[in-house]
């Protein structure tokens, strides 16, 4: 436990980065993967293996919680931490996201946005100021400012104003941020894939002054090209001595290029989905345990991995349980996929440390070259 919010840079190598991040309910090794835990559980896994895997970090939605089970009700039973028994750090999105993604109906306007839940169809806002308060009811260790983004392609006209817009309502958002020991918000840059309203956003943000900075309005669909050469122009402006957090990635191919490029801290919810897709991500690629070669497949998925799926069980009986649609198979599948995210993370984290990070990415790629999976 630390009783102040602070980054620690350890290493670099090149533009990647090796670092600490101290939060009230512990400390998070970068690069770090952030499971998502949307509706207070990280879906088919218990919290204990969640730790188990190596995540030292969940994150929790703020648009799920706020519609059921309600905020208030996870404060008055003691936050979010206590009530899905996670006691490391959860960071929160803002919401709006989100609502832009799931809400039926919603209404953006200079005050926030208004839309109908997709549980129920009752009228909602969220404003900077009650996404803020939400997030301290939850008790979130990482408050996310309420921003907007912009499905791309979109005209830059459209881009600057949602970039504007989210800058405005970052100072409402800091405003309504409650300073406590060991808690931090984080900006969000906005500005899609143009390096001038990037570098805008990120000199509006650090004027307010955050304990982190985010790189939002990418992974919406611009592709990996793009999405790299954003960081390539957005990273060497963004303040070195706080983390960098890209939301929505990715592939692990996505990570280790962004790691290249000088970001700390992931979310995705793609290995915890294709573990509920039958779709197992290893270190060479992708495997589609619908797949009926794998009916007789006495191997694992995976000989180097040290996960209980790949120690216990073969392709063969994953390709049962995925055929049969027992739950067992949801667990095993999202359990190795979150498990080999981590191993590459923490694999990032010793290259960089150990100077060798270039190497670690050429032998990445060979591995995925090699095929026969
Ligand atoms: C996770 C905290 O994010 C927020 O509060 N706002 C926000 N969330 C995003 C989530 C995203 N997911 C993807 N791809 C899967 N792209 C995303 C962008 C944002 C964003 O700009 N802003």
């Amino acid at each position: 436990m630390t009783d102040t919010f602070k980054f620690e840079l350890l290493g670099t190598d090149g533009k990647a980065r090796r670092g600490r991040v101290h939060t009230a309910h512990g400390a998070i090794n970068t690069p770090a993967f952030m499971p998502v835990g949307t509706a207070a559980t990280v879906k088919a896994m218990m919290p204990e293996s969640v730790a188990e895997t190596g995540a030292e970090i969940l994150l929790g939605n703020t648009y799920h919680l706020m519609l059921r089970p309600g905020a208030e009700r996870i404060e008055k039973l003691g936050g979010l931490h206590k009530f899905m028994n996670w006691d490391k750090p959860i960071l929160t999105d803002s919401g709006g996201f989100q609502v832009m993604s799931l809400a039926q109906l919603r209404k953006i306007t200079e005050d926030g946005v208004r839309f109908r839940s997709h549980i129920d169809g009752a009228y909602y806002d969220l404003t900077p100021e009650s996404s803020t308060e939400i997030q301290r009811q939850l008790d979130a260790d990482i408050t996310m400012c309420f921003d907007e983004c912009p499905a791309l392609p979109a005209p830059k006209e459209r881009v600057n104003e949602a970039m504007q817009l989210s800058m405005r309502w970052a100072r409402r958002s800091r405003e309504a941020f409650t300073h406590r020991p060991g808690y931090g918000q984080f900006g969000i840059v906005q500005g899609g894939t143009e390096k001038d309203l990037r570098e805008e956003s990120v000199e509006k943000l650090t004027e307010i002054g955050f304990e982190g900075y985010a790189i939002g309005g990418l992974a919406v669909g611009e592709g990996q090209e793009l999405m790299f050469s954003t960081l390539d122009f957005t990273t060497p402006v963004m303040p070195t001595d706080k983390p960098r957090y890209l939301m929505g990635v990715g592939k692990p191919d996505d990570l280790v290029g962004a790691v290249a490029r000088g970001v700390d801290m992931f979310d995705c919810v793609l290995p915890s989905r294709s573990g509920r897709t039958a779709e197992a991500w290893t270190r060479r690629g992708s495997v589609n345990l619908r797949n009926a070669r794998h009916k007789d497949d006495p191997r694992p998925l995976d000989e180097n991995c040290t996960c209980p799926c790949c120690k216990n069980y073969s392709r063969a009986y994953l390709y049962h349980l995925t055929k049969t649609k027992e739950i067992l198979g949801l667990m095993l599948l999202t359990w190795h996929n979150l498990h080999y995210y981590q191993e590459l993370m923490a694999g990032m984290r010793t290259a960089i440390e150990e100077e060798t990070f270039d190497k670690f990415v050429v032998d990445f790629h060979a591995l995925r070259e090699q095929g026969d999976i």
